[in-house]
């Protein structure tokens, strides 16, 4: 299968390694011509990870329309915020009908759109899908055993991708919940910022299961309004992915919190940090829609605090913990 891969950041690359050693015919799309030369002759990504072999048969492109041309798949792995921008720019370039797969996480400040609502606006005519779930770039790329979810709509493309992107230590679970899943990889990227602020602070092994837990709540809160399936929430992309990524130092936007628990101002923490972190932006978008809609998300409204109005994280964790006593699940979790 010819795959073309949008973004050569480390999970672009990552992919785009499993699949050619699997014997696929990939594509990488880079933005810079250094980065795409490193890897066309060095056989390395020296700026997302460098301590990786890249397989001979991973070519990177800087021309759009020389990594597109008959390709039979495209992935999306740019940031969420630039995701439209990188979208438009091929719009009439990409082949009409092939499947398209974002596997980016996040929520589009703008709109509070999905990354795959931005790819249906721009192109109807695709079939388009999404692949989230546990997955450390760098694990990935290492060959250590991963499992996630490929959601499309239509379950006969969802099986039949599932079998070609499968290998043997990076399986993929399938689902046709594709706005369930998406809500699940963009919500957990801003708890992680929360667990990292809790740890950056000491709060102990008590304060990040609470916000797991919570987190998870918050999650589904916000997919249950937005059409998601109830189970999606208990699946990979759902506790799988919170799981890792509160709890795991190799996520980027656990760093951002966590260093913001041990003081550092965001500004700082973002110009040295190279790599996005989702979940910084989209907690703007979150934090809006609630607003809007009169959602309760406090884990949310907390980060959205830290991070953009400059609250110190204790005193947002007092507010959180001197809200009115509840009960665990109320509506809509419970009917
Ligand atoms: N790294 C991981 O472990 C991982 C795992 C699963 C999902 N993701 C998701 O994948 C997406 C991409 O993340 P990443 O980790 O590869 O990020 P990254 O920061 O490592 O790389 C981002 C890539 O996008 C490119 N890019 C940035 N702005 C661009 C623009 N305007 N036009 C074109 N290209 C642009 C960069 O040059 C870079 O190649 C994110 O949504 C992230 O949440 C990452
Ligand atoms: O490094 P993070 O925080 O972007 O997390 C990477 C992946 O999404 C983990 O599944």
């Amino acid at each position: 299968m010819r795959i073309t891969v949008v973004g050569a950041g480390s999970w672009g690359t990552a992919l785009g390694k499993v699949w050619a050693e699997k014997g696929h015919e990939v594509r990488l799309l880079a933005r810079r011509p250094a980065l795409a030369e490193a890897i066309n002759s060095r056989k390395l990504n020296p700026d997302y990870l460098p301590e990786i072999e890249l397989p001979e048969n991973l070519k990177a492109f800087i021309d759009p329309g020389q990594a597109l041309t008959k390709t039979e798949v495209v992935v999306w792995a740019v940031p969420c915020q630039h995701l439209r921008e990188v979208a438009q720019g091929v719009r009439d370039i990409l082949p009409r009908k092939i499947p398209l797969i974002s596997a980016i996480k996040g929520l589009e400040i703008a709109t509070f759109k999905t990354p795959v609502e931005i790819l249906g606006e721009i192109f109807p005519e695709n079939p388009r899908g999404v692949l989230s779930g546990p997955s450390f770039a760098l694990e990935v790329a290492r060959g250590l055993p991963t499992a996630v979810v490929l959601a499309f709509e239509e379950e006969s493309l969802a099986r039949e991708l599932q079998e070609a992107l499968s290998t043997s230590f990076f399986r993929l679970y399938r689902s046709q919940d594709v706005r369930g899943v998406e809500i699940c990889g963009a919500v957990k990227n801003v708890m992680a910022i929360a667990a990292g602020i809790s740890d950056g602070l000491e709060l102990g092994l008590n304060a990040r299961a609470a916000l797991i837990t919570r987190g998870l709540a918050e999650m589904m809160r916000l997919g249950l309004t937005r059409g998601a399936e109830p189970f999606t929430f208990s699946g990979l992309a759902g506790l799988g992915d919170l799981v890792l990524t509160c709890t795991g130092r190799l996520s980027r936007n656990y760093t951002v919190g966590y260093r913001l628990g041990r003081g550092e101002e965001l500004e700082e923490i973002l110009g040295s940090l190279h790599q996005v972190a989702e979940g910084v932006y989209t907690v703007k978008a979150l934090y809006r829609f609630a607003q809007g809609a009169g959602l309760e998300l406090p884990i949310t409204e907390g980060v959205y605090q830290v991070l953009y109005e400059k609250e110190d994280p204790r005193n947002v964790l007092r507010r959180l913990l001197s809200r009115p006593l509840k009960a665990e699940f109320e509506p809509p979790l419970r009917p």
